[in-house]
């Protein structure tokens, strides 16, 4: 495979196992969305390998929340053109519908269900056998710490708590491809430590996770592939080592590939700021005790 940082291009290795060629997770190709004035995703190209735990990062406002909502066919886009496991996702929904997993931002719950009813509710939308969906949200409640909460209604689920019901919910059918919108947001380090269990069991079984995060050291430790979008464009791809080049970590990279690097912190703005400079800032002579 060869890899441009600048570009973002790259020649793809298929993730094709004993002579099998398997198609991309993720195909993109000349994305677009605007709203209104606002380019928020500017002709983009993705390619994202199978079988790996991808890291889409980039600062606020760079596109990835827009860019996840196109690719899993929750926003249509205004040109472009994204296929999930070789299947285009405006032109055959239902196929990619089946194949993939979703935990988006601001994830809206069915909040007066129960965790377990919520599970089996998404199990029968998925039209799965019923001592199926039981099996596996038993399991899933389980291995996600939420057995004792599987009773309480979901509006009384802490933030990290419904994110792992969330999870649950995208995992229950199995999918090919997991897309989680900043899914350790909120979540606490022993949570967080949970999720990521599972989501490491998921991909070793030949799955593939694509994650957003602003964390670096943890895309870092998780993802063995990442993309950097900045300003509505993806600015590199690759593997991990392919995108930190010889940055001595993937911050670092990031900083100089979205042009953050030796940004003046220091600048004239925010004299103000601190204590002990006088609550006010008020330079006026008229500064006695009231
Ligand atoms: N529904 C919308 N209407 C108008 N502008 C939007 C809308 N959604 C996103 N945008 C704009 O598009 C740009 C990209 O937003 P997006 O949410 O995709 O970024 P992001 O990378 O996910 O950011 P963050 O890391 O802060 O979540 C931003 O400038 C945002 O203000």
């Amino acid at each position: 495979m060869s890899h441009d940082r600048a570009t973002g291009a790259v020649e793809q290795d298929t993730g094709g196992a004993a002579g099998r060629t398997l198609p991309p997770a993720v195909r993109v190709e000349g994305l677009w969305k605007r709203f209104g004035g606002q380019i928020a995703v500017s002709g983009i190209d993705l390619t994202l390998p199978a079988g790996r735990f991808i890291g889409l990062v980039g600062p606020n406002g760079a596109g990835k929340t827009t860019t996840l909502s196109m690719i899993t066919g929750l926003l249509r886009p205004d040109q472009g053109r994204v296929e999930i496991a070789g299947h285009d996702v405006w032109r055959d929904p239902v196929a990619v519908k089946s194949r993939i997993g979703v935990l988006p931002e601001g994830l809206r719950l069915f909040e007066r269900l129960s965790g377990r009813e919520l599970l089996a509710y998404t199990g029968r939308l998925r039209g799965m056998p019923g001592a199926e969906v039981d099996k596996r949200a038993t399991q899933l409640l389980d291995v996600l710490d939420l057995a004792g909460a599987q009773h309480k209604l979901v509006v009384d689920y802490s933030t990290g708590m419904r994110k792992k019901i969330g999870l649950a919910a995208a995992l229950l059918h199995n999918p090919e491809v997991l897309f989680l919108d900043e899914p350790f947001e909120g979540v606490d380090p022993v949570s967080a430590q949970t999720i990521r269990g599972v989501l490491e069991r998921y991909t070793a079984s030949g799955a593939t996770v694509v994650f957003s995060s602003h964390v670096m050291e943890l895309v870092e430790s998780l993802c063995d592939w990442v993309a950097v979008m900045a300003a509505g464009r993806v600015r590199a791809q690759g593997t991990l080592a392919e995108v930190c080049g010889d940055a001595a970590s993937l911050q670092e990279a990031f900083l100089e590939l979205v042009g953050a690097n030796g940004r003046d912190i220091h600048g004239p703005s925010l004299e103000w700021l601190g204590g002990g400079n006088g609550a006010t800032g008020d330079t006026g002579t008229d500064g006695g005790e009231r």
